[in-house]
């Protein structure tokens, strides 16, 4: 399930078999699958970033509940659900800023309770809910398709003069944070397919080299032209080329259209701004979070000062000094051009209608 191709496969599951995750500490230099047995392996998995990336996070998440329950007992369908109740929270919990892993938690939760209406049946219960998360998978691939060609022909349809475009993305929002193809690298991947890409930039995305690492690997193996900048050459680039568009991803969007993302997001979208560059945010629906407001309520995850003092397992700086390592920051609505979803590219003055339309839909 879940893949591109062997080298970008970030899930593994057949079901009643085997589930594993491709431990991404390790890429690009192997490909290292883990195991995961238990809700507890999948928390640990997501803490230490073995898997990260907001799409990838909740699924991951939901596809360790499915091995967890396998041959556990419970006493009736009560029992069930607060088992249910209880592994969505400690995953929920194991890192705060993307808000996927809540959505597909809570709408689990949600489902269990009208299945247990219909069935108090354990078996029938527990397949029922390996049914649901596995449609989960499936219907990821689908979205970052549909998202990838919606970004591509509104960046298309906005590039002056209609030829071939350069674009920079930042983080790594690719086949390895999503079941496949990606969210704003999926918009690169569209871009390339229908041979309209003239370039695409990635940033290193320090402190914990998503780009460097992950992005760059990604560009490489589909044969993208491509080439990797500092974090502290955006200005510079957006100065000296001609960048069409600037596509990320993101952990969160508020329904103002604030969107919590990898940190330097904020200042990609300044720099943008002052270069009169699109900036565009790609995401699928499950990552915007109607319930908050605006990204003042967003909480950013903090991190380990050793994914700043240490690169490999080196120390880069001198031993003792002071480290603040926030993961994600948010960029305000008004820098943003578009939301790039699986149902088309909506301008942040638009979402929250969006946002009630959707859920009038389908909640
Ligand atoms: C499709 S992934 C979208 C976001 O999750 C991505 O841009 C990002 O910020 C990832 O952060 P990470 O800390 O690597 O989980």
């Amino acid at each position: 399930m879940s893949s591109d191709s062997g080298l970008l496969q970030s899930i593994k599951y057949t079901r009643g078999q085997k589930f594993q995750v491709l431990d991404q500490l390790r890429v690009p230099h192997e490909h290292e699958y883990r195991d995961i047995k238990t809700v507890a392996d999948g928390v640990d998995a997501i803490r230490t970033m073995q898997v990260r990336g907001a799409p990838l996070i909740a699924m991951v998440g939901c596809l360790s509940i499915v091995t967890d329950m396998d041959g556990k007992d419970f006493k009736n369908a009560k029992d069930f659900l607060a088992y249910i109740e209880v592994q969505v929270q400690a995953l929920i919990d194991a890192r705060p800023t993307a808000v996927n892993m809540k959505r597909e938690g809570t709408r689990l939760i949600n489902f269990v309770k009208q299945q247990i209406v219909l069935t108090e049946d354990i078996t029938e219960l527990k397949l029922r809910v390996i049914e649901w998360i596995e449609e989960l998978v499936k219907t990821d691939l689908e979205t970052n398709k549909a998202i990838g060609d919606h970004g591509a022909n509104d960046i298309i349809k906005r590039a002056q003069a209609g030829g071939n475009v350069n674009v920079l993305t930042h983080c790594n929002t690719g086949s390895l944070a999503t079941s496949g193809y990606g969210t704003a690298l999926g918009v690169v991947r569209s871009l390339f397919q229908k041979g309209k890409l003239d370039h695409a930039f990635c940033t290193e995305t320090r402190p914990y080299n998503q780009g460097s690492r992950l992005t760059a690997f990604e560009l490489q193996h589909d044969k993208i032209p491509s080439t990797l900048v500092c974090d502290s050459a955006v200005s510079w680039l957006m100065k000296s080329r001609k960048i069409a568009a600037v596509i990320v991803g993101a952990d969160r969007v508020a329904r103002n259209g604030d969107t919590a993302n990898k940190i330097g997001t904020y200042q990609l979208a300044l720099v943008a701004k002052a270069h009169g560059v699109n900036f565009y945010v790609a995401a699928p629906f499950s990552t915007i979070d109607g319930n908050t407001a605006s990204g003042e309520s967003i909480v950013i995850e903090e991190r380990s000062p050793t994914e700043v003092t240490h690169i490999g397992g080196k120390p880069i700086c001198p031993a003792g000094i002071n480290v603040w390592n926030p993961a994600f920051d948010v960029t305000p609505a008004h820098l943003i051009t578009g939301i790039v979803t699986e149902n088309g590219v909506i301008e942040p003055e638009q979402l929250s209608k969006k946002i009630d339309e959707y859920n009038a839909a389908n909640l």
